[in-house]
């Protein structure tokens, strides 16, 4: 098939930062190369210099044959190149043939749009990886799934060689990641080279043919994916062995904090129950669109239920402002913690300590001392990788702005601590940091409820697990379910309750 793009001796860095130290690596087409690495590595920096977001310090890149020292985005792009970040950089207001034959348009340079031309882009793009869907809806109004779609048609639609792929499954469901799945292994038989960037080892090991493994800057090496498992993967990237230990509560108290009852909102989710003890680590699981989220919001205020009853010290409490609930002890770490959980142009200091700053206020003046000492303790037990505290946090690297998040709510010491997918984009070495964390937190007697969609997480990390499907509990399973089977019982009310639903829907 042959190498599509050679990048040699590749250095960047930023202020304080080393990010990429000697940089070699090949992408052939009709391939797919994974990135791995931890959080920080070095991964997105290196498709931003391939691409030609920034410019390398110094090294070379060969693609297609021409050499270049660096790179402009239009030059990158008439070279086939394509990247598709996390946020898919769609416009929201277009429609789906519009964002997929917008750049092909641009570049035609024509004063007026030949909408049935427009059409005929994106049809011929969806039907190049073989995708029927309704191409005059607006991009905001369509699934995740669908968003990204349409931005891998645009990308087809610029000629795209080489399409770079950073976390594309963070927001999809188990479906919806087999079809994208399914979609990269076409276009690699198609002959497009493919660099993929994820956190989610199964989704490497399923798709990946090469796998480049950073750490700190540098490139541990190239291995073919059948050369590895994840247990080699982890130790390469992490340089240590990586285990999860199990959570098992300590806290004797078993006088409920928060108790909800019979809590309904219509299309979200219907009658839920539950009790959440000092100590306890709840697990909320169940495919996206099963209610958890809806139902994590309404306890924080924010997406108010429309019958039943929440529980605070056994007093009913009405939490009609993310501010109630904050005064009653309640924090969220929110699903999309970029647009709802940090000020990317502040500092470290000032995101982690947002959420007390009255706790850390004398006669309206903030104690500056206190906040850089609070913020730089969190920053070492999470182990956030940035040049100090100091540093603007839209300039850390995706998985580190995770931490702070976390970081910034823990600081705020609440009693009940909703996690809404904790871990998204975390690598699997920090995920142990932030797994002993949580467990430290509860075994101070903090009450969480921790909502994932990665089975083996919840078991490890709770010590009972309601499991959802369509906004309804299907099963509470108590500490001792989880002793033994508990990832195939969960598995199987999962999965029996998706092909209920995919019946339903075929009919
Ligand atoms: N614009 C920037 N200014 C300053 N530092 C930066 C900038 N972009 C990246 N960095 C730093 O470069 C390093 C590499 O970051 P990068 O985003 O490439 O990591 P990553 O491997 O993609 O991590 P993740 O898995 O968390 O997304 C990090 O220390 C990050 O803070």
């Amino acid at each position: 098939m042959g190498t599509v793009l050679e990048a040699r001796h590749i250095y960047k860095s930023f202020v304080g930062v080393q990010a990429l130290k000697d940089i070699n690596i090949k992408i052939e087409s009709g391939k797919i190369h994974c990135l791995a690495g931890e959080n920080g590595c070095g991964k997105s920096t290196f498709v931003k210099n391939i691409s030609g977001v920034y410019t390398p310090d110094s090294g070379e890149v060969v693609l297609n044959g021409s050499l270049y020292h660096s790179l402009t985005p239009s030059q990158a792009m008439r070279e086939g190149i394509q990247v598709i970040y996390q946020d898919l950089s769609l416009f929201q207001h277009l429609t789906v043939a519009e964002n997929i034959a917008i750049g092909r348009l641009k570049s035609d340079k024509k004063r007026i749009v030949n909408w049935k031309k427009v059409h005929a882009i994106a049809k011929e793009q969806l039907d190049k990886i073989g995708v029927h869907m309704d191409i005059n809806q607006p991009v905001g109004e369509i699934s995740m799934a669908n968003r990204q779609i349409t931005a891998i048609c645009r990308a087809l639609a610029q000629d795209a060689r080489i399409l770079f792929m950073d976390e594309p499954t963070t927001a999809l469901t188990r479906t919806e990641v087999d079809r994208l799945m399914n979609i990269m292994l076409d276009l690699k038989k198609k002959g497009l080279a493919i660099v993929f960037i994820s956190h989610k080892l199964d989704e490497v090991f399923s798709v990946a043919d090469t796998i480049t493994i950073f750490r700190n800057g540098e490139k541990i090496g190239d291995f073919e994916s059948k050369e590895l498992d994840k247990k080699s993967l982890s130790y390469h990237m992490t340089g240590r062995e990586v285990e999860y230990p199990r959570y098992r509560r300590s806290v004797k108290d078993n006088t409920p904090v928060l108790e909800i009852e019979n809590l309904s909102r219509k299309k979200q989710y219907d009658s839920l129950s539950l009790r959440v003890c000092p100590g306890d680590i709840v697990g909320v699981t169940g495919l996206l669109g099963s209610g958890r989220t809806e139902l994590a919001l309404s306890l924080f205020g924010l997406n108010p239920a429309d019958s039943g009853r929440i529980k605070i010290d056994g007093k009913e409490a009405a939490i009609s402002s993310p501010m109630a609930a904050k005064k009653l002890g309640i924090a969220l770490l929110p699903e999309d913690r970029f647009h709802q959980g940090l000020f990317m142009d502040r500092e470290v200091k000032e995101n982690i300590s947002s959420a007390i700053v009255d706790d850390i206020s004398a006669r309206g003046l903030l104690d500056k001392e206190r906040e850089k000492k609070i913020a730089e303790d969190y920053t070492r037990q999470m182990k956030v990788r940035t040049p100090s505290v100091e540093t603007a946090v839209g300039t850390l690297s995706g998985g580190n702005q995770q931490k702070v998040v976390i970081g910034k709510w823990t600081a705020a010491r609440p009693r009940v601590f909703i996690m809404d997918t904790p871990t998204v984009g975390i690598d699997i070495g920090s995920k142990a940091e932030i797994y002993e964390q949580i467990h430290e937190l509860a075994a101070d007697g903090m009450s969480i409820i921790f909502i994932s969609d990665e089975i083996q997480e919840i078991i490890a990390n709770c010590n009972r697990v309601m499991v959802l499907a369509d906004g309804r509990c299907v099963r509470m399973l108590e500490e001792d379910d989880l002793e033994e089977n508990a990832e195939q019982t969960i598995t199987e009310l999962i999965g029996r309750h998706a092909e209920e639903t995919a019946k339903g829907e075929a009919l």
